[in-house]
């Protein structure tokens, strides 16, 4: 053990900037390749994430090849389309006016999963919850994206697939669970507000309307 002291101002100052300075990037990916020893720094990022029973349940399946990127772009294109439909008049037009990856103009792709079975069928930390350890592995995206942000890398999360073409495209077994695909990349440029926001889409919710106090819908202190 040693002393936790908290961080000095400067330190601080760098954690949150990373924090409120991040975004989800889609289109502002430059073309160079990301260097090894980013890449790793930013999965050691990841691996240093909480998992529950510390199961490290992740695997990360890293995809430079312009072939198979652009497989995983059409299963996004075919979602995609499919995901329009779901939205009625105004905002079915608006939604497809959106960028909602960057999977062929980012360098890296990243795909993320989960394997369930990676410390036996009883999990400390799991026995009465089975998605923790899906959380688990966002907990590692999330120190993974912000890490990305410190490094000048832009990550951009999609989602937009059916589960079963990213399997059958990266050979991933039927037991492990795809949690991402990430675009990685260098970025010159980042929006200063989610782009979601910034393009009319939705607005972020004042803090103060999701703080309870002492059990929900409670907003008195
Ligand atoms: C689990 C999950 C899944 C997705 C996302 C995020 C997360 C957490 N986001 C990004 C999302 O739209 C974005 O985080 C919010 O709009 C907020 O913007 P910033 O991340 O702050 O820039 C995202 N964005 C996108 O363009 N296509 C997508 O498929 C997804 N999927």
């Amino acid at each position: 053990m040693s002393v936790a002291s908290g961080f000095s101002l400067a330190e601080r100052e760098a954690v949150y900037h990373a924090i409120m300075t991040r975004r989800d990037v889609r289109s502002q990916f430059l073309p160079e390749p990301l260097p090894d020893d980013v890449v790793e720094r930013l999965l050691t990022a990841a691996h240093h994430a909480p998992s529950v029973g510390f199961m490290q349940p992740w695997n990360f399946i890293l995809v430079k090849s312009p072939t198979v990127r652009a497989r995983i772009r059409d299963a996004f294109a075919k979602a995609n389309e499919e995901a329009a439909l779901m939205f009625e008049g105004e905002r079915r037009q608006a939604y497809r006016s959106l960028k909602l990856e960057g999977i062929t103009e980012a360098p890296l792709g990243i795909c993320v999963t989960c394997d369930p079975t990676r410390s036996g069928s009883v999990v400390l930390g799991r026995t009465h919850n089975p998605r923790m350890d899906s959380y688990s592995t966002v907990c590692a995206i999330q120190n993974l994206w912000l890490a990305a942000r410190a490094e000048g890398v832009g990550i951009g999360w999609v989602s937009i697939f059916h589960e079963a073409d990213l399997k059958t495209i990266l050979g991933i077994p039927e037991h492990i669970e795809v949690v991402a695909w990430l675009c990685a990349g260098f970025v010159d440029r980042l929006y200063d507000q989610p782009e979601l926001s910034v393009k009319g889409w939705r607005q972020r919710l004042p803090l103060e309307e999701l703080v309870f106090h002492d059990g929900w819908g409670r907003s008195e202190r």
